[in-house]
């Protein structure tokens, strides 16, 4: 593989989205630095996919701004990708074929490319098989592979995880985690698993009254084990801030 050109970092200054009269966004601020890892969590309907598909460019602002690589997140759209809860994958196209979607060259070059990529989501054997007869976690791996094999720089996961069982679920978790130790992208991870949130991200924040209410450092060693009292304090506090309570129950544990 080429030299990876490391993360962006992402800026929004008193950000805000509205859909006619309704506001979903308002007043965020966050600074993300490159090769961060970022969960946001927040109730269904809070805004996070809108911020997601903000930072991806695929939408803008209605007040505010964004930055992402110090630059409009639209003239940064080859540097991202984003994933979603389904694989979104080609069912007419061969596996490789769906990961080298996209990618520029000859054939033979970016079939190489897409083999790669397969390699380190561990289905190179899956190469020229339909989409059809992957599992469901197989074919986020194929997505997974299909993101980076366009070497992102930031990497947007919504909700990539969601309709997995627990085990696999745990599986693809550790999987992103050696990627971007490897790759270095930054990543901004949707997710309504608060203790995904917390096994994967440095930070961690919760949309709520259509902003940032609670932002949450992760400071425990990788990789994390679920087990771990520190690991169950700060998991805790971020439930306890989704549901609304006032004093979160495990705070003294996590100090
Ligand atoms: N294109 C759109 N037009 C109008 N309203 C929209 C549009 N996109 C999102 N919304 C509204 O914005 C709000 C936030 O939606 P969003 O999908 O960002 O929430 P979410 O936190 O990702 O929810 P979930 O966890 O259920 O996926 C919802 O009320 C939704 O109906």
């Amino acid at each position: 593989m080429e030299q990876e050109n490391g993360g962006v970092a992402i800026r929004l200054e008193g950000a805000g989205k509205r859909f006619g009269t309704r506001t979903v966004l308002q007043g965020v601020n966050l600074s993300v630095a490159a090769g961060e890892f970022l969960s946001v969590v927040g109730r269904s309907g809070s805004g996070k996919s809108t911020l997601l598909r903000l930072l991806a460019g695929l939408d803008t602002a209605s007040v505010g701004r964004i930055r992402v690589d110090g630059k409009a997140a639209a003239q940064s759209r080859d540097d991202i990708r984003i994933m979603y809860q389904d694989a979104r994958l080609l069912p007419w196209q061969t596996v490789a074929d769906n990961v080298a979607l996209g990618l520029k060259g000859k054939g033979s070059q970016v079939r190489k490319v897409a083999l790669e990529a397969l390699e380190q989501v561990g289905l190179s054997d899956r190469a020229d098989e339909w989409p059809s007869v992957l599992s469901g976690g197989q074919r986020q791996r194929v997505a997974l592979a299909r993101a980076l094999a366009h070497r992102p720089r930031l990497l947007l996961l919504d909700e990539p995880l969601g309709a997995l069982d627990a085990l696999t679920r745990i599986e693809m978790q550790a999987l992103i985690e050696s990627l971007w130790r490897d790759h270095q992208f930054t990543a901004v991870l949707v997710t309504h698993d608060v203790a995904e949130a917390v096994a994967l991200a440095d930070r961690v924040i919760l949309i709520d009254q259509h902003t940032i209410s609670y932002d949450l450092d992760v400071q425990l060693a990788r990789p994390r084990l679920r087990g771990d009292a520190d690991y169950a304090a700060l998991e805790g506090q971020l439930l306890s801030r989704l549901l609304g309570k006032s004093e979160p129950h495990h705070q003294s544990q996590a100090a």
